[in-house]
Order: C-alpha cells, then sequence, then structure tokens
C-alpha cells in the first residue's frame, strides 16, 4: 500500500540501503523447564535492513513479543546469537548492554510509558539526559514539527490525549537517532484514526530519515504500513510478503488459521 511520508523527504539522507542494522541467526528462546517448559523461539534467522519497515505478524503466543525483546537485548536467548549492527549482545556485560540499549535503540510500547510529572519534552529528551548526551536541537526540532507537537512540550502527559502522548513517545524513541526502533502494538491504545496518523509518521521515518522500524502487530492495515511482514507460528518464521497490502495480509493469516485447525 502507498502511503503518504509527513518527514520533509532528503534525497542527501536515501545514502546505500541494505546494510543490517539487526539480526538474529537460530535464536531460540526456552522459557521453564519440564512440564512448564515451552520454546518460545526455535531457531529462527532473520535480517532488519537499514531504512525497513517491518512488522512481526503470528497468533497470540507465536514469540513476537519473545523475538522483539531478545533482539533488543532486553531478554537473554537460550541458544543462537543476535546482532545490533555489528555487535553481538551476547558478548556484552550487563553495563555495556544497557549502555546499547540506551543508545542504539529506540522502543515504543502499547503503553505510551511517559512519566507522569514530567513534560513532554522532558519526556522526549529523558534518555538523552539520562545518558548525559545533548540532543541535537535542529534534530529535535524537526521530529517535534512533523509529529505536530510544537504546541504540547510544555504539557505534561495528562494534559495529552492519546494519540498525542503516543506522538511524545515516537518522538522519544526517534530523538537519540537509534540503530533501531522496536515497537510493540503501538497503536494498540489509539482509536484508528490516531493509529493511521502514528503510523504514517513510522512509515516517514522510514522513509525520510532512514530509520530502521520493527513492529509487532495484530492488525492488517498496521502492517500494510511496513515494507515486508514476517509470519511467526510456534516459534518459527513461516512466511514472509513484501509490499504487504491489508487484504494480502489478512489472506495470509486466514490461510495459517485454515492450517492451524487442519492439523
Ligand atoms: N516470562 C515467560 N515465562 C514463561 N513463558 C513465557 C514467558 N514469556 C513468554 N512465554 C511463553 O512463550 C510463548 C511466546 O510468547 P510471546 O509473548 O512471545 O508471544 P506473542 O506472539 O507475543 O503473543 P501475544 O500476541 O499474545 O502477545 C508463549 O507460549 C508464552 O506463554
Amino acid at each position: 500500500m502507498s502511503h503518504a511520508t509527513p518527514f520533509p523527504v532528503s534525497p542527501a539522507l536515501h545514502a546505500p540501503h541494505g546494510s543490517v542494522a539487526a539480526r538474529a541467526t537460530d535464536l531460540s528462546k526456552v522459557y521453564g523447564q519440564g512440564e512448564t517448559r515451552v520454546a518460545a523461539l526455535d531457531s529462527v534467522s532473520v535480517e532488519f535492513r537499514r531504512a525497513e519497515f517491518t512488522a512481526i505478524m503470528g497468533p497470540s503466543g507465536s514469540g513476537k513479543s519473545t523475538l522483539m525483546h531478545c533482539m533488543a537485548g532486553l531478554d537473554s536467548v537460550s541458544s543462537g546469537s543476535t546482532r545490533i549492527g555489528d555487535v553481538e549482545l551476547a558478548s556484552l556485560g550487563d553495563r555495556q548492554l544497557t549502555r546499547l540499549r540506551r543508545d542504539k535503540v529506540g522502543f515504543i510500547f502499547q503503553a505510551f510509558n511517559l512519566l507522569p510529572t514530567l513534560t513532554a519534552l522532558e519526556n522526549i529528551t529523558l534518555p538523552m539526559d539520562i545518558a548525559g548526551r545533548k540532543a541535537d536541537r535542529a534534530w529535535l526540532d524537526q521530529i517535534v514539527t512533523t509529529l505536530g507537537l510544537s504546541g504540547r512540550l510544555a504539557h505534561r502527559p495528562s494534559q495529552l490525549s492519546g494519540g498525542q502522548q503516543q506522538r511524545v513517545a515516537v518522538a522519544r524513541a526517534l530523538a537519540s537517532r537509534p540503530e533501531i526502533i522496536f515497537a510493540d502494538e503501538p497503536t494498540g491504545n489509539l482509536d484508528s484514526r490516531s493509529g493511521a496518523e502514528l503510523l504514517g509518521f513510522l512509515h516517514g521515518s522510514v522513509r525520510a530519515l532512514e530509520q530502521t522500524v520493527v513492529m509487532v502487530t495484530h492488525d492488517p492495515v498496521a502492517a500494510s504500513y511496513a515494507d515486508r511482514v514476517i509470519f511467526l507460528a510456534d516459534g518459527r518464521i513461516v512466511d514472509e510478503l513484501r509490499e504487504p497490502t491489508a487484504d494480502a495480509v489478512l489472506d495470509r493469516m486466514k490461510r495459517f488459521d485454515a492450517k492451524g485447525r487442519t492439523s
């Protein structure tokens, strides 16, 4: 599906695509043991290329969140490897991993996860403030303007609509120019119009800013904003769709459902 790009496209930004922003190789994740053992991920290998928007879909319990958490270094892996850029996450100690997450990874969750006592602007710059890094003012201005937050920066989260709060969360994720953004059902708490706006911003950040985005979603329309969709079932990647339309995604999902019922 073709979606409008809200960010001004700068041709100069369209430098070489195709390098890998994150990669999992033979990634397995097992929770529990004995009778409670669950293989949440079973030998998953996947690449997320730079400046590409990937949606991860699959039935409940198929391993979507686990894949994202392992890729983002929020959860340990049982076997296999995960890399952000050139860095193998298993090779890092706790402090190095915390620093890598802070500097290289942006997160957007379904719950907006904003601190209620801070203003919108303070929430946006918080990760950089904690890291002792100065925000790039021009970059911040561009993000804030594009996301339509200029007049809301002094507001606290309770004074903002759900859509505005989620846009603050998007601005926070984009502000440090992370290598990759992981979004877990980012539109789950939004009405359809705010959701569409947000997906437009994510899509625009991929096109115009060369941001890499990986998004878990249950919604075929949300997935249609991505460049590709990967489908998980029982902890394995079972299919992939490029240039998805909502109808094509729905069609694949129906096929998996039908297979699930007959197998
Ligand atoms: N901390 C945990 N301890 C034990 N089992 C877990 C844990 N986290 C996830 N699981 C199990 O791993 C499997 C994959 O879970 P995961 O949350 O990754 O699925 P999902 O596809 O994101 O599901 P949903 O769409 O419902 O959010 C499930 O069977 C789940 O019960």
